[in-house]
């Protein structure tokens, strides 16, 4: 079986990539399987650069293709936020509970038609020593005013789909990866997989 090194530390996206990519017959490893893997900062100010950081160096440290994934919510009554900084909205401890307290706290008594949202996520596909590939998916949705579900991670459990009628959390895991912006992430990548997992990395 063909594997992909996703360069992730995110055990949610993990699980998400492994049910993804199984479909294509891919195994994925992440950086869950590397403890000694280096960290790699954040410094970008989108989730394209930091997607094409965390690529990079991680495709560097191998020296083999390595697929990131930078991702997060954006929140329009929010002027966007969290944005390129969801893990950490709260705090840099990461913890999902604390970062879904502090957006309710935000958006208490905004009425439902305005708490329009979108999660993005960009991919970032790195080749040692060639162009890195980045393409990006969305899926849009509301942010609900209690927390709902247990499936996902993150924000999922604010974070209401309206074409189901659910929150994403209270989506069972195989209709979270049809419509989640990572799969519309992926599908763009698509044309590009053989070579990708090839290691054919010219003109991807
Ligand atoms: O409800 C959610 N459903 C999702 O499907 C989703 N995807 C991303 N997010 C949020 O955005 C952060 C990513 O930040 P991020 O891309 O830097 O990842 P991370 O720092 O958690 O791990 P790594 O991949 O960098 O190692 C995550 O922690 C989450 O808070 C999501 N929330
Ligand atoms: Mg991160």
């Amino acid at each position: 079986m063909k594997e992909v090194i996703i360069a992730t530390k995110n055990a949610g996206k993990a699980r998400e990539f492994q049910a993804l990519l199984e479909k294509k017959g891919v195994k994925v490893k992440t950086l869950l399987d590397f403890p000694d893997c280096p960290d790699v900062e954040e410094t970008g100010s989108t989730f394209a650069e930091n997607a094409r950081l965390k690529a990079e160096t991680i495709a560097s440290y191998f020296q083999r293709t390595v697929i990131a994934d930078d991702s997060g919510l954006s929140i329009d009554a929010l002027d966007g936020r969290p944005g390129v900084y969801s893990a950490r909205y709260a705090g840099e401890e990461k913890d999902d509970q604390a970062n879904i307290a502090k957006v309710l706290k935000e958006m208490e008594g905004i009425p439902f038609a305005k708490r329009t949202a979108r999660f993005h996520c960009a991919l970032a596909v790195a080749v040692p020593n060639e162009r890195t590939v980045v393409v990006e998916g969305t899926c849009a949705g509301y942010i609900t005013d209690a927390p709902r579900g247990e499936n996902g991670f993150g924000y999922d459990p604010i974070f209401y789909v309206p074409q189901k009628e659910k929150t994403m959390a209270e989506l069972p895991k195989e209709e979270k990866n049809k419509i989640s912006h990572r799969a519309d992430a992926l599908t763009k990548l698509e044309k590009q997989w053989e070579k990708i997992m090839n290691g054919e990395s010219k003109n991807i």
